[in-house]
C-alpha cells in the first residue's frame, strides 16, 4: 500500500477526501466501465444494467457487481445503474474530478507518439511539459509544447505541480530520470523502458511492456495449440474454453508500491 505526504507537497495540491480501499484488480476495471459508461452516454443511455455494462465493458457481470459494491454503488433493480451518476462516482475514486498534470520524458520516436495521443486530454490529462536531454531536440516544438532539457525538471515541478510522469527513453537512462522525478515531487510514474525501477516508498510505479504483452499471448496460443492439437480448441484445461477467450489485458504491472 502507498503512503502518500499530505495534501500541499508537491503533486498533491489538493486536499485528500477518504476513499475506499479498493483491491488492485478492481482498481484497474474502473478505466474500462468508465470508457463503456462515457461510450453508453453519448449514445444517449441514462441507465444501464449490469449485464449490458459488463458486455461493454468485456468483463463478467457479477465481477462487475461486486466491483460497483465497492464503491457503495447497487443500481436499482429492474432499472439498472443511472449512468452520469456511475460516472461522477468513478471518477471521483480515481480522482479524476481536477485535471492532473503528465510530464513525458524522453521524446523520440514513442515519445513523440504519447505527445500527440488525444487520450489523455479526454481522459482527464494534461500534457504540462516535454523534457529530453538531446541538444538536438530540446527547443523543438512538439504537438503544441516546447521540448525542454530535463534539467528544467525542478523548476517545472515547483511552478505546476506533477501528478504523473511518463519515462520513455532507453532502459538505461530511466533509472536517473525516475530518481530526478521522484526528487521533484512526483509520485506516479509511468514506465514505457523495459526496465524495474527502484523507487521509495509512497511513489507508485505502472510498466507498460507491450512485449511482454505479445509474449504472454504467445503463451497463450501455444497452450492451446500443444493441448487441444489442429483439430480444436474445446476443453482445455485451466478454464480455456477455445476462441475467443478473453484474458485481462492489463499491461500495466504495479511495481514499487
Ligand atoms: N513499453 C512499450 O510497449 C514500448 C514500446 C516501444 C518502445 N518502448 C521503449 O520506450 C523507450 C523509448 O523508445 P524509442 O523508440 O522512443 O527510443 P528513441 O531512441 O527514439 O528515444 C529515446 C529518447 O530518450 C531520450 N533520452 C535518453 N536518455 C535520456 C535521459 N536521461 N533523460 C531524458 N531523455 C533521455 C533520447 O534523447 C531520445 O530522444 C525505450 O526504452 C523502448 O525500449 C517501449
Amino acid at each position: 500500500m502507498s503512503q502518500h505526504p499530505p495534501p500541499g507537497t508537491p503533486g498533491h495540491p489538493a486536499a485528500v477526501p477518504a476513499l475506499p480501499d479498493l483491491p488492485e484488480a478492481t482498481v484497474a476495471r474502473l478505466p474500462e466501465y468508465l470508457r463503456a459508461l462515457h461510450n453508453l452516454a453519448e449514445a444517449g443511455h441514462e441507465t444501464v444494467s449490469s449485464e449490458e455494462l459488463a458486455v461493454a465493458a468485456g468483463v463478467n457481470s457479477a465481477k462487475l457487481r461486486k466491483d460497483l459494491s465497492h464503491l457503495g454503488s447497487y443500481g436499482t433493480r429492474g432499472v439498472g445503474y443511472d449512468v452520469t451518476l456511475l460516472v461522477d462516482q468513478i471518477e471521483s475514486v480515481l480522482g479524476l474530478t481536477q485535471r492532473r498534470s503528465v510530464v513525458l520524458v524522453g521524446l523520440g520516436n514513442l515519445g513523440h507518439a504519447l505527445a500527440g495521443y488525444a487520450g489523455f486530454a479526454s481522459r482527464g490529462f494534461r500534457i504540462a511539459a516535454l523534457f529530453d536531454v538531446d541538444p538536438e531536440l530540446v527547443g523543438q516544438r512538439i504537438h503544441g509544447l516546447t521540448v525542454r532539457h530535463l534539467d528544467e525538471l525542478p523548476q517545472v515541478a515547483a511552478e505546476d505541480p506533477i501528478s504523473v510522469g511518463v519515462i520513455s527513453t532507453p532502459a538505461e537512462g530511466a533509472q536517473s530520470v525516475a530518481d530526478q522525478l521522484v526528487a521533484a515531487g512526483v509520485t506516479g510514474i509511468l514506465n514505457f523502458a523495459p526496465c524495474v525501477l527502484t523507487v521509495p516508498a509512497g511513489v507508485d510505479v505502472r510498466k507498460v511492456d507491450l512485449a511482454i504483452e505479445l509474449q504472454i499471448l504467445s503463451f497463450h496460443q501455444h497452450r492451446k495449440s500443444s493441448a487441444a492439437g489442429p483439430a480444436g480448441l474445446t476443453a482445455l484445461p485451466g478454464g480455456l474454453t477455445g476462441p475467443g477467450t478473453h484474458h485481462s489485458t492489463d499491461a500495466a504491472e504495479a511495481v514499487g508500491s
